[in-house]
């Protein structure tokens, strides 16, 4: 009841607003590493309540693109908007989900302490944990099935509910855009249908969710709109409409995509 009652408003927070202010638009993005031209002015603009995948090939440029939007890679040109004002750095609206090689496994936090670094990023980690913080960590292990696995150690837990906890925090943390780093590789069968399950959920409350992703089957049930890219940017559109076999054809001529 309380968790419904909640999805509610943070769907009302997000979308109540028109369309134009909650509308994430980037423009021109280009982004180097030293030498190395990792994204060439890439342009799409979409709205809270949707799901987005990056689709490419290896090293086409799909991490830095998540990871340029929350603003943990420097732009060497373009604009990141987000409801009609400039994103410079990494605001607390935006959370970003590494791929999973990319994270400590082993480092000592329990389930429920991961998902309260979610609420630190907001309050300072001078202030003392609220009933309002303590309701916020708790509604969010809730709405990911975690609450029983609380205490667990993160290292202790199957990759699929790792995923889990890490968007509890983000949840925790009242994100908007969730920035996720290939979240279904290595999950199993069940664990991937409960995360599309998950993702389709905290769209519809009106999150809007940008997913690095390599399958190409199944991007058509599990997301909206689709960013092809290879450094440039290829397509964007509908996923339906946009991701033909003639363009992954072409996308990924001479690299065999994850199909
Ligand atoms: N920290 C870095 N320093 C230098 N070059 C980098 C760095 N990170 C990425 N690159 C380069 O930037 C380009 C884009 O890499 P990125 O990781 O964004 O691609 P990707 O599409 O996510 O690849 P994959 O599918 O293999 O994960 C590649 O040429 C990569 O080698």
């Amino acid at each position: 009841m309380g968790t419904s009652r909640r999805m509610n408003e943070s769907h009302h927070d997000c979308c109540a607003h028109h369309a134009e202010h909650h509308e994430l638009a980037v423009k021109d993005l280009t982004v180097h590493y030293r030498r190395v031209l990792a994204l060439d002015r890439i342009s799409f603009a979409t709205s809270c309540g949707n799901r987005v995948a990056l689709i490419g090939p290896n090293g086409a440029g799909k991490s830095t693109l998540l990871k340029a939007i929350a603003g943990l890679v420097p732009r060497s040109s373009g604009t990141i908007r987000w409801r009609g004002t400039e994103v410079r750095k990494w605001s607390r609206e935006f959370a970003y989900l590494p791929q999973r090689e990319d994270v400590d496994w082993s480092f000592p936090i329990t389930v429920r302490g991961l998902v309260e670094m979610g609420r630190f990023s907001q309050t300072g980690w001078w202030r003392k944990f609220s009933a309002a913080d303590h309701e916020a960590v708790d509604h969010a292990l809730e709405s990911l099935a975690l609450t029983e696995l609380q205490h667990r150690q993160i290292r202790e837990l199957s990759g699929g509910q790792q995923q889990r906890a890490f968007l509890a925090r983000a949840i925790a943390q009242e994100a908007h855009v969730l920035l996720l780093d290939e979240p279904f590789t290595g999950l199993d069968r069940n664990a991937s249908r409960l995360l599309a399950e998950l993702l389709g959920k905290l769209s519809h409350e009106g999150r809007l969710i940008i997913a690095s992703h390599h399958d190409i089957d199944s991007a058509y049930k599990l997301f909206d709109e689709v960013l092809v890219l290879n450094t440039r940017e290829l397509a964007f559109g509908p996923v339906t409409e946009t991701l033909t076999v003639d363009l992954v054809t072409r996308t990924f001529a001479g690299q065999k995509a994850a199909v």
